[in-house]
């Protein structure tokens, strides 16, 4: 039951407020920490350096085409790689490239305790995932063993996924996959040694079955690098009964599949 007198402050009170708190605390570039208008942005030299990904991509992984594909295979055209290994999950989109203009902002997010920028993050999200969202029953974050927690003190993508959910009001179930073994990072892997890496590495929570059969799940992860961590988690999901399984992430890695 609504409680009286409990209004919302009038429009002037709100700017006020605003106002009082830019003085106190200028709203900083998420990127480089300069000035910026307004908070959770980036100054336009930042803007500039980030290669945001939109359409043509690869229907499946989201690679993106440097060209339209030929009229009548529109959101169905596939890149190479997924033309000769189709991934098991449906679909792969991403905010961004991962590459000198984005490494600095993704870095600081997952290693700096920059988390103040995890709502511009997902409002981003939900712009270059919206059709995934659309057809989402529920969110997941990629996972991070415990100890990895304890020492970061916070799931990045946990996060992602929580502001996600708040965004586009799709339920987010944070513990939905567990990852069981303390995998090594997936840095200065070589593509073959990162899908080693995380095979068999995630599991669904078992008291979380029923959110995964016959749903269609969204992963949400920071970096999508060569998709084996999303790849392995994929294939719990899809075990456990998950109808569908997309992927979003806020970076991806923009280059061609290279032979190990
Ligand atoms: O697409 P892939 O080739 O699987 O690489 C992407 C994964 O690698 C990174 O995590 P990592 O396992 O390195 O964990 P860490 O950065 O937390 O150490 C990143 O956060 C993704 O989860």
């Amino acid at each position: 039951m609504p409680v009286t007198g409990t209004r919302a402050p009038a429009a002037w009170v709100r700017a006020a407020g605003r106002s009082v708190l830019d003085a106190l605390l200028p709203p900083r570039c998420l990127a480089c920490g300069g000035p910026v208008g307004a908070p959770g942005t980036l100054c336009p030299a930042c803007w500039e350096g980030v290669a945001f990904l939109g359409p043509p991509l690869c229907a499946a992984c989201g690679f993106p085409f440097e060209l339209a594909p030929e009229a009548g295979d529109a959101g169905g055209t596939l890149c190479g790689a997924c033309h000769v290994d189709p991934p098991p999950y449906a679909r792969a989109r991403a905010v961004m490239a991962y590459d000198d203009g984005s490494r600095g902002l993704v870095l600081g997010f997952k290693h700096a305790d920059r988390t103040e920028a995890a709502p511009a993050f997902a409002h981003w999200m939900a712009r270059a995932g919206h059709e995934l969202l659309a057809d989402a029953d529920v969110i997941a974050p990629v996972p991070l063993h415990r100890w990895r927690l304890l020492a970061r003190r916070y799931n990045q993508s946990a996060l992602l996924a929580n502001q996600l959910g708040r965004v586009a009001s799709v339920p987010v179930v944070p513990d939905l996959l567990l990852r069981r073994r303390n995998t090594p990072s997936q840095g200065h892997l070589s593509r073959a040694g990162r899908g080693r890496n995380v095979a068999g590495a995630f599991a669904v929570h078992p008291g979380r079955a029923g959110r995964v059969r016959g749903r269609s799940v969204l992963l949400v992860d920071d970096v999508l690098t060569t998709g084996a961590t999303v790849a392995a988690c994929t294939r719990v999901l899809k075990r456990a009964g998950a109808r569908q399984v997309d992927v979003l992430t806020l970076a991806r890695v923009v280059r061609p599949a290279a032979p190990d």
